[in-house]
């Protein structure tokens, strides 16, 4: 093994993108450690130098156009993953593949297995929803879909049918969700009908409905999405995905949403802005979800942000706490959004007329609702047992 070194590497846990060295088996070790960026300084330089073999010397070797290519996508990776780590989020995109351990031509790399093991829930939803977009972009392109918008309907005013409900009831208006299940609860309702759901919610009252369309973790579907649609219900529809690329919003418009969720804690600032700006283009409302302090003045931050939900789930723990939202909107951050004006929803664990009273004394002008109400064998009826009045007119 004349001029290579047999590396034997750990590496940080930041490694979460390890068959990008599958494309490495060709690059000669010098640029090899170039361009491992902060693991050049780390472990795998200082493994090399311990090395038995490190003082051979690598004779150049040309890199194959191709591998150059998929070194510098590696690098970009790393470094959009790098940006979201200092704006706090947790959430890592997923890694292209790989076992634990890896081998690469005459390297062995040892990897911690954590980098290719999901930390939590959300993590496993973004990992998985990040396979599912690039096949859906495969069957569709975004042309195609732009192409399908030019004859599409216009879309509703969902913020303005908040802002309505909110005036004709005194109440926070409603966005009832249309969800068969969750990770968290399990199956909610055996018989969903999303449609008869759909209808009970709008004789109930409800301002606007969510859809979730995530099939895997939460058996909805985007067929639901446009069941719905076609159905005839008039309230504004809320798409409710995980969103980590920007054609899911053109894929959203086009099966008949009026709004998207986009989540602060999976996307950095750089895709909240671009993203928001995509939905004001294709006039889709854009709910932007926090979770703490951090991710509210994060989207605080970011101009032409008018819908802001705060939800009282931990998405990576799943834990429950409707004070969550009585404290995001304390002191100056409540003062902000007052006068930005912005509308926020208290989201999740809602389950009684008090609830509903704490969250609006806490600021919000509207609420998300899903379990509480569409496990109701009437989900319209759900809607005045949640409210403790009718709401319907
Ligand atoms: O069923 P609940 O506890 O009333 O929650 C509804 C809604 O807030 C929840 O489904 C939700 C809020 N944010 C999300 C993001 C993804 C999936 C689901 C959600």
């Amino acid at each position: 093994m004349e001029g290579l070194v047999s590396l034997r590497a750990t590496l940080p846990s930041f490694a979460h993108r390890p068959n990008r060295f599958s494309v490495r088996r060709s690059i000669p070790m010098d640029l090899h450690i170039r361009n491992l960026g902060p693991f050049a300084s780390s472990s795998i330089r200082a493994q090399q130098l311990e090395s038995e073999d490190s003082s051979a010397t690598v004779a150049p070797v040309t890199v194959p156009e191709e591998d150059a290519l998929k070194v510098k996508e590696w690098e970009v990776g790393m470094f959009q993953d790098e940006v979201a780590a200092s704006q706090g989020i947790r959430i890592r995109r997923r890694p292209w593949t790989g076992p634990p351990l890896h081998y690469v031509g005459p390297f062995e790399f040892r990897l911690q297995n954590e980098g290719n093991t999901p930390r939590n829930i959300l993590e496993e939803i973004i990992w998985h929803k990040d396979k599912e977009v690039a096949k859906f972009r495969e069957r569709r392109s975004l042309s195609v879909l732009n192409k399908e918008l030019e004859n599409a309907p216009p879309t509703r005013d969902f913020i303005g049918a908040l802002k309505a409900a909110n005036m004709r009831t005194g109440m926070p208006g409603l966005i009832a969700e249309v969800k068969k299940a969750s990770p968290s609860r399990g199956i909610l309702r055996e018989d969903f009908d999303p449609v008869e759901i759909a209808q009970a919610y709008e004789r109930g009252g409800a301002a606007c409905l969510s859809v979730l369309t995530d099939e895997k973790y939460f058996k909805g579907s985007f067929e639901n999405l446009e069941l719905i649609r076609k159905a005839g219900v008039k309230c504004p529809l809320l798409c409710k995905e995980f969103v980590v690329d920007a054609w899911q919003i053109y894929n959203a418009r086009a099966k008949g949403a009026d709004a998207i969720l986009l989540i602060a804690a999976v996307l950095p600032d750089l895709d909240i802005k671009y993203m928001s700006k995509i939905c004001k283009l294709l006039g889709l409302a854009a709910l932007v979800e926090v979770h703490d302090e951090r991710e509210m003045d994060r989207v605080l931050g970011i101009d032409g942000i008018e819908l802001i939900g705060i939800n009282n789930r931990n998405l990576e723990t799943f834990e429950v706490d409707i004070s969550n939202t009585k404290r995001l909107l304390e002191g100056e951050r409540g003062q902000r959004i007052r006068e930005k004006d912005i509308i926020v929803v208290g989201e999740s664990g809602l389950f009684t007329p008090d609830d509903i009273a704490f969250v609006q004394d806490a600021g919000v002008r509207a609420v998300l609702v899903g379990e509480s109400i569409v496990k109701q064998s009437d989900p319209g009826k759900g809607i005045t047992g949640l409210f403790g009045k009718d709401i319907s007119s």
